[in-house]
């Protein structure tokens, strides 16, 4: 029995038939949806000034801080989908990974994972670890009504390069030398990131997110054998791991232009593509079958309006041909973005696609 006052059973009913999910499912729209990464973040005044006494890790772990800068970009540029404010690193963090996130910088990781007893100290995610990260979704979700809030993880090639490496790295070499060296050591470690991965993925999705995406930032640095025999099989992992929640699932990467093919077929129902690849290019690689998300460069924000407005029309004519386009950037928007021009990209994607 329900009542008007007990929680509906399905916690995605009131978005489905958002712009962002339908165009994941390849699905008619009234617009092109758009968001963008790194909506909620340093390009927002409102955003610097909940962090100025905030270190980063705290904000992600407390549930009205995450709700509010979680809402921030949604009220402000009128997306059509929030992203859910925390970090890759924060399931490593719960599981209690010491590191930290350093401004400017990234992730640093005080003791690095490079040997099998390394190895063994790092725990499975249970939902135990992240009660507060279920919370913020509820909280979120309640206050989107029928905007969708996109959970995310990140990938375990990605994961991995961290927790290796010690902190962000250019050229990923110990992670390279350990994936070449030790593969059984290598494929230990990232079937257990996989588990922490699709777990909190799983958290997200069943607190109520309506999408997950899930980011593999730096696998654009491994080439494509690389990528199919030491990566792949543990993202699809991930990915298959949330197929039964039934929320879209959306596969990201940086310079992944030679990997679109085998990071769609790896249990995707969007790709999403960087700027240097066309979005036409980026769906006809992912074997025409995906829904594509992307692609605008975010340095181009810093443009002139005119050529900005330009590319950001092309886009939305590109991302007609696809089965399914979600309006994004390439990356993440840069902290020195101003914030009134993503609101006015957002107003063009949606006047310029409107049918
Ligand atoms: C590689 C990666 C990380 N974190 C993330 C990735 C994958 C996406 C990508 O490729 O950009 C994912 C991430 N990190 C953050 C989000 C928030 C949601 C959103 O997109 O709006 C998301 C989706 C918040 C954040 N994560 C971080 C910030 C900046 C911290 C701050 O505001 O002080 C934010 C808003 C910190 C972080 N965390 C990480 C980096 C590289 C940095 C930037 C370091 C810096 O330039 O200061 C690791």
């Amino acid at each position: 029995m329900t009542s008007p006052s007990t929680p509906t059973l399905d916690p995605h009913r009131a978005t489905s038939d958002s712009t962002l999910v339908r165009a994941a499912r390849q699905l008619p729209t009234t617009h092109t949806p758009v968001w963008f990464m790194r909506q909620a973040g340093r390009s927002l005044p409102e955003y610097r000034e909940v962090r100025r006494d905030v270190p980063m890790l705290t904000a992600c772990r407390t549930p009205e801080l995450v709700t509010e800068i979680t809402l921030q970009p949604v009220r402000r540029h009128g997306v059509d989908a929030a992203i859910f404010f925390s970090d890759i690193v924060v399931p490593l963090m719960a599981v209690g990974v010491d590191l930290d996130i350093v401004a400017g910088t990234g992730p640093v990781i005080a003791e690095p994972i490079r040997t099998r007893a390394d190895l063994d100290r790092l725990p499975e995610l249970t939902p135990e670890h992240v009660p507060d990260i279920a919370e913020s979704v509820r909280l979120l979700v309640g206050e989107l009504g029928h905007t969708p809030l996109i959970g995310f993880a990140g990938a375990p090639f990605t994961l991995a390069s961290y927790l290796v490496e010690g902190g962000p790295s250019k050229n990923h070499e110990r992670t390279k030398a350990l994936m070449h060296g030790d593969p059984q050591l290598w494929s230990d470690l990232c079937a257990r990131l996989a588990q922490i991965s699709g777990a909190f993925l799983r958290v997200q999705a069943e607190a109520g997110a309506s999408a997950v995406q899930l980011f593999d930032s730096w696998a654009g640095h491994l080439s494509r054998a690389d990528y199919l025999r030491h990566v792949e099989p543990h993202s699809r992992t991930v990915l298959e791991g949330v197929g039964d929640l039934g929320v879209p699932r959306i596969h990201f990467g940086v310079g992944t232009g030679e990997l679109l093919p085998a990071m769609a077929d790896a249990g995707a129902d969007v790709i999403g593509i960087d700027y240097r690849v066309s979005l036409a290019d980026g769906a006809q690689r992912a074997g025409g079958r995906y829904a594509v998300q992307g692609n605008l460069d975010p340095a181009l924000l810093f443009a002139p309006w005119e050529p900005l407005a330009a590319r950001v029309r092309e886009i939305v004519d590109e991302g007609r041909e696809a089965p399914g386009h979600i309006f994004n950037l390439g990356h993440g928007v840069l902290p020195d973005t101003d914030p009134t021009v993503l609101t006015r990209v957002v107003e063009l994607v949606h006047e310029h696609s409107a049918r």
